[in-house]
C-alpha cells in the first residue's frame, strides 16, 4: 500500500501549524529527536538526541518510547533518518520537522542510516518551516540540490534496467522525478543573480523538490526515482570513508551532485542524455557553489577511481555501470569529467 504525508506545510513560521496538525491528528503527546545543533528549533515536548540512541538495541526503543503516541524528528538528515527509524521500530506515526534541506529524506518513507536503506514509512506530517531553512549552513541547502540533480540520473539508471533486465518500472513516479529535478536545474541556471541573493525564494524551491522527490520514492515503493548509479558512487565513497578512516567530512547531498556529473556523462556518451543536460546540471551545481569535483569534496584521486569501480557492488542495482568497470575507464571518465 502506498502512504503519503497527510500534511504537508512549507512556509514561513511554519512550525506554528504543528499543535493544529497534532489535534488534527489526535496526537497528544510525542517525543521528540533532535540534533545538538538543532536542538534550539525543538518543540516543547519531552525530547532526546539522536546520539543518544543505541540502533542496534530495539528493545530499549521500544521502551523509551512506550508512553508516547508519536515520533517528531527535527533538524537535519540524521536526526529526520533516527526519527523515522525509532517511529518504524515503535509502530508511532513520524512528523518530519526538517531544519535544513540537505537531501529528500525529510519526506520519503526511506531510512537511509547504512547500505542498503530500509524501507519504512512515509511521515505522516512534514512541517517544513522556510524561516528556519533559509537560514540553515548554504552548504546543507546545496548538498539539498545534489541529491535532486541526480533524480536525472536515477530515471535513465531505472529506464535502462527496465529495458535490459526487465525490472518493473514506473512511467508515472519517473515522469514526476524527472520534471522535479528539471524545474530546479532551469530555475537555478536561468537566475540572473547569485542564488544567495535570493536565498528564500531558492530554500522554498528546494525543499518542494525534495518534498516531491521523496514523494515519487513512497509512490515507486522503491529510491529507484531518485538514487541510481549517482548514488551507488556516494554511497561507495561513504564505504572508503569507514574502510581507510579517512576524516572527510563531504555530505550525502554533495556527493551525489558529483555523482550525477559522473553519471549523467556516461548516459551521454550512450546516447540517453542531450550535452545541454549535462552542462545545466553541472553549471547548477557550480552556481549555487556546491562541489563538483573530487578535491572539492576532499578526496584523493585514487579515492574516487576505486570509487567509481567498486559502485556497482555497493547493492544490487542494475545501471549504466553494469558489471562494473575498469580502474583505466573510471580514470578516463574522472577525467574527461573534470572530477579528478
Ligand atoms: N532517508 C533518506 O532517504 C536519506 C537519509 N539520509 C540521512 O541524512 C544524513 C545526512 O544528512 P545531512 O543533513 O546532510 O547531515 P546531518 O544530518 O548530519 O547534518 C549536518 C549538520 O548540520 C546541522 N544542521 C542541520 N540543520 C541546521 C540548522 N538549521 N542550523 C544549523 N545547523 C544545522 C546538523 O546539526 P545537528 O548536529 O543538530 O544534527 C549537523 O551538525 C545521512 O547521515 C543519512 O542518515 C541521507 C540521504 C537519504
Ligand atoms: O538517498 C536516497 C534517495 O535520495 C536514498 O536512496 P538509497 O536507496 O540509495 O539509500
Ligand atoms: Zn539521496
Amino acid at each position: 500500500m502506498i502512504t503519503i504525508p497527510r500534511y504537508i506545510v512549507i512556509e514561513e513560521n511554519g512550525i506554528s501549524a504543528l499543535y493544529d496538525i497534532l489535534s488534527k491528528l489526535n496526537l497528544k503527546n510525542p517525543l521528540v529527536i533532535s540534533g545538538k545543533k538543532t536542538k534550539k528549533y525543538a518543540p516543547n515536548f519531552d525530547r532526546i538526541y539522536y546520539s543518544d540512541v543505541n540502533l542496534d538495541d530495539i528493545v530499549s526503543i521500544n521502551k523509551l518510547t512506550k508512553d508516547y503516541d508519536a515520533i517528531i524528528g527535527v533538524g537535519g538528515g540524521k536526526s529526520i533518518d533516527i526519527g523515522k527509524y525509532i517511529a518504524y521500530h515503535s509502530k508511532k506515526p513520524f512528523i518530519s520537522i526538517p531544519t535544513t534541506a540537505s537531501n529528500d529524506g525529510i519526506a520519503s518513507p526511506v531510512i537511509s542510516l547504512k547500505q542498503p536503506s530500509i524501507m519504512a514509512e512515509s511521515p505522516i506530517a512534514i512541517i517544513a518551516d522556510i524561516t528556519t531553512i533559509e537560514k540553515s549552513p548554504k552548504r546543507l541547502l546545496t548538498a539539498g540540490l545534489g541529491d535532486v540533480v541526480s533524480n536525472i540520473t536515477a530515471v535513465l539508471d531505472w529506464d535502462l534496467a527496465h529495458k535490459e533486465i526487465g525490472e518493473e518500472y514506473s512511467e508515472s513516479s519517473a515522469i514526476f522525478s524527472k520534471t522535479i529535478a528539471k524545474e530546479l536545474i532551469e530555475y537555478v541556471v536561468n537566475e540572473p543573480d547569485d542564488y544567495e541573493c535570493n536565498i528564500h525564494e531558492y530554500s522554498k524551491k528546494l525543499v518542494k523538490a525534495l518534498i516531491g522527490s521523496g514523494i515519487t520514492i513512497a509512490i515507486a515503493g522503491s529510491t529507484r526515482p531518485a538514487s541510481g548509479s549517482e548514488h551507488l558512487f556516494s554511497h561507495a565513497l561513504d564505504y572508503l570513508k569507514i574502510k581507510y578512516d579517512l576524516k572527510v567530512n563531504s555530505l550525502h547531498g554533495e556527493q551525489c551532485g558529483v555523482g550525477t556529473i559522473i553519471s549523467s556523462y556516461i548516459h551521454h556518451i550512450e546516447g540517453n542524455l542531450s550535452k545541454e543536460i549535462i552542462e545545466h546540471i553541472k553549471l547548477s551545481l557550480k552556481k549555487t557553489k556546491a562541489p563538483t569535483t573530487g578535491h572539492e569534496l576532499g578526496f584523493d584521486d585514487d579515492v574516487l577511481i576505486e570509487a567509481l569501480t567498486i559502485a556497482h557492488k555497493i547493492r544490487n542495482r542494475y545501471t549504466i555501470l553494469r558489471n562494473g568497470i575498469s580502474k583505466e575507464k573510471a580514470e578516463s571518465i574522472l577525467k574527461e569529467t573534470g572530477v579528478i
